[in-house]
C-alpha cells in the first residue's frame, strides 16, 4: 500500500487528494507544515508528498514553488485541480447577537493557512475589520486551534470537513472573495503515479538564462513557438544567488517524450540557457476525477 504525506486531516489538501485516490486503499501521513510534507517523502517515509501549488485567487504559492525548486529534488509525478471553498468556523454560542443571529463583531481573532487568508480578504475587511489574523501551518490547523481555545471568541477559515471532525458550527459559508475558487494540486514523488489515465501530459521545467545575453528569453519562447507547442505558465523566480536574477517556471502542455520538446529544449540548451525538468505527468481536471 502507497504512503502519502499531506497536511493535517480536513485541510483543503487532504480532501483533494482523497478525490485523486477515491476507491484506493491508501497510507495516510498527516503533517503540520508543508516543509514536513516535502521531507517525508525525501526521506523515503511516504511514496508520495501533496502540494498546493497555485490558487484562482492568489496565484502561486510561492513558498511552495521555492520548496519544490530549491530544497527538493524530486519529481512531478501528477497535477489536479480541487476546489476551495473556505468558511468561517466557530462556536455560534460565542458569536451570537441579541437576536441569536451571528454577531461578527464578537469574533475577536481569525487563524487560518495564508493563502485561505489571502483568498477571504475582502470578507475579512468587510465583515471582520477588528479581528487580529493570525497565520497556521494549514487550515485544519486553524480549526483545530478554535476548537482548543473555547471562550475567546476566536474563528477559523477552513473546510465544512474540519468543522464537523471538530464539532465546530460553520458562522459563514463560503467568504472567498471570488466564486469558483480552484487549486491546483502537485503529487510528487519517486515513482510514475499510475492509479487512473489522463490523455492530457504535462512538463514542468526551469530555464535559467546567461547572463549578459540580451533577448534570450525571445530566442526560449522562439523555439516553443516556431515548433506550436503550448506553453501553459511561464513565471519567473529570484535565483535567490543574486538580486535581479531569475529563473523561469515554465508549464508545457505536452509530454516529455513528444518528439518535439526535446528537439526544442535542446536549442535551449543550445543557447546556453539551463535546463532542468522538473517532471512530466498525467493533469487532471476536477471534472475528470467526479
Ligand atoms: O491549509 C490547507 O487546508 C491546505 O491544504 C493549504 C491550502 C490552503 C488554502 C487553499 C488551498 C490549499
Amino acid at each position: 500500500m502507497k504512503t502519502i504525506a499531506v497536511l493535517p486531516a480536513g485541510s483543503v489538501s487532504d480532501e483533494a487528494v482523497k478525490r485523486l485516490f477515491a476507491g484506493e486503499q491508501m497510507n495516510w501521513k498527516h503533517h503540520r507544515l508543508i516543509a514536513d510534507v516535502f521531507m517525508s517523502t525525501v526521506n523515503g517515509v511516504s511514496d508520495y508528498s501533496v502540494v498546493p501549488i497555485e490558487n484562482t485567487i492568489e496565484g502561486s504559492v510561492n513558498l511552495h514553488v521555492d520548496w519544490l525548486v530549491h530544497e527538493v529534488d524530486m519529481p512531478i509525478q501528477a497535477e489536479w485541480v480541487y476546489p476551495s471553498i473556505q468558511n468561517l468556523i466557530g462556536r455560534s454560542s460565542e458569536a451570537a447577537g441579541e437576536d441569536g443571529s451571528i454577531d461578527f463583531s464578537k469574533i475577536k481573532k481569525v487563524i487560518s493557512h495564508p493563502v485561505a487568508i489571502a483568498q477571504c480578504l475582502q470578507f475579512l475587511r468587510s465583515e471582520l475589520p477588528h479581528a487580529e489574523i493570525e497565520t497556521a501551518g494549514s487550515t485544519s490547523e486553524g480549526v483545530k486551534i478554535v476548537k482548543e481555545n473555547p471562550g475567546e471568541g476566536w474563528a477559523a477559515i477552513g473546510t465544512m470537513t474540519a468543522a464537523d471532525n471538530n464539532g465546530l458550527d460553520v458562522l459563514s459559508q463560503g467568504i472567498t472573495d471570488h466564486d469558483n475558487n480552484f487549486t491546483r494540486f502537485l503529487l510528487v514523488g519517486r515513482e510514475p503515479f499510475t492509479v487512473r489515465q489522463s490523455d492530457k501530459q504535462k512538463t514542468s521545467i526551469l530555464i535559467t538564462l546567461p547572463e549578459d545575453f540580451p533577448g534570450a528569453l525571445h530566442q526560449v519562447l522562439a523555439a516553443f513557438a516556431w515548433r506550436k507547442i503550448n506553453l501553459t505558465k511561464i513565471e519567473s523566480r529570484p535565483t535567490k544567488k543574486k538580486l535581479g536574477n531569475y529563473y523561469f517556471y515554465i508549464d508545457i502542455d505536452m509530454a516529455l517524450d513528444t518528439v518535439l520538446l526535446p528537439s526544442a529544449l535542446g536549442e535551449i540548451e543550445a543557447l546556453g540557457c539551463q535546463v532542468r525538468i522538473l517532471g512530466s505527468y498525467p493533469s487532471f481536471t476536477y471534472e475528470q476525477l467526479q
